[in-house]
């Protein structure tokens, strides 16, 4: 697997290796001896998570104050732009996002330390999402920045505006979030 630090270095672009025949392909999605070797991180998740969602929903940009997620992303059917932002009080990249293409043909995965917001756009007319957590869901303790903060200046690749819950309507912008 190729691994590549994205603009904000520690969140990183995981490439697996890929092997297609006649039949169709085989990738390992994980595996902690490769992940440590080839990220240095020795992580163990406790949640595996799938979303669904439709063309143009924007899920996001979320984070827990408490018992912070580590989330290893990726896409199994569909096409999405995938976003962290670091909002890691003292980081040298506060405030900055980077953005990636996860889809089920490029097989793409992004890491996205405990700590960073997370949210996506969906490109297809529908996308899997699934992704494992280093914590526990913990309601009482997540939080929501506005997905258009023009703080952080986010270039969603949209078409339309997007779909979003009602707590995502409701987001706070960084300069009022709680971190
Ligand atoms: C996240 C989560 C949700 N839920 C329940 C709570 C709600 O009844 C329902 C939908 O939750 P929500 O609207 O918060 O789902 P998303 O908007 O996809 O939230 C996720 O969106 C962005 C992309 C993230 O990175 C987070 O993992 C997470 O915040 O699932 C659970 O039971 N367990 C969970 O771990």
């Amino acid at each position: 697997m190729n691994v590549t630090p994205t603009r904000i270095p520690d969140v990183l672009l995981i490439e697996p290796r890929v092997f297609g025949d006649a039949r169709g392909f085989f990738f390992e999605s994980f595996n902690h001896r490769a992940f440590q070797g080839a990220a240095g991180l020795d992580i163990s998740f406790v949640q595996d998570n799938h979303s669904r969602s439709a063309q143009g929903v924007l899920r996001g940009l979320h984070y827990q104050v408490q018992h912070p997620q580590g989330k290893l992303v990726r896409v199994v059917r569909g096409t999405v732009f995938d976003v962290a932002v670091d909002i890691r009080r003292g980081s040298p990249t506060f405030g900055q996002w980077t953005g990636t293409e996860l889809s089920e043909d490029n097989h793409r995965q992004l890491w996205i330390p405990p700590g960073l917001a997370h949210g996506f756009l969906v490109l297809s007319e529908s996308a899997d999402f699934l992704y494992k957590t280093t914590d526990y869901y913990a309601p009482q303790h997540e939080r929501a920045i506005a997905w258009n903060d023009p703080d952080i200046g986010i270039a969603w690749p949209l078409s339309a505006p997007p779909v979003l819950s009602s707590k995502d309507q409701q987001a706070k912008r960084l300069r009022d979030a709680e971190i």
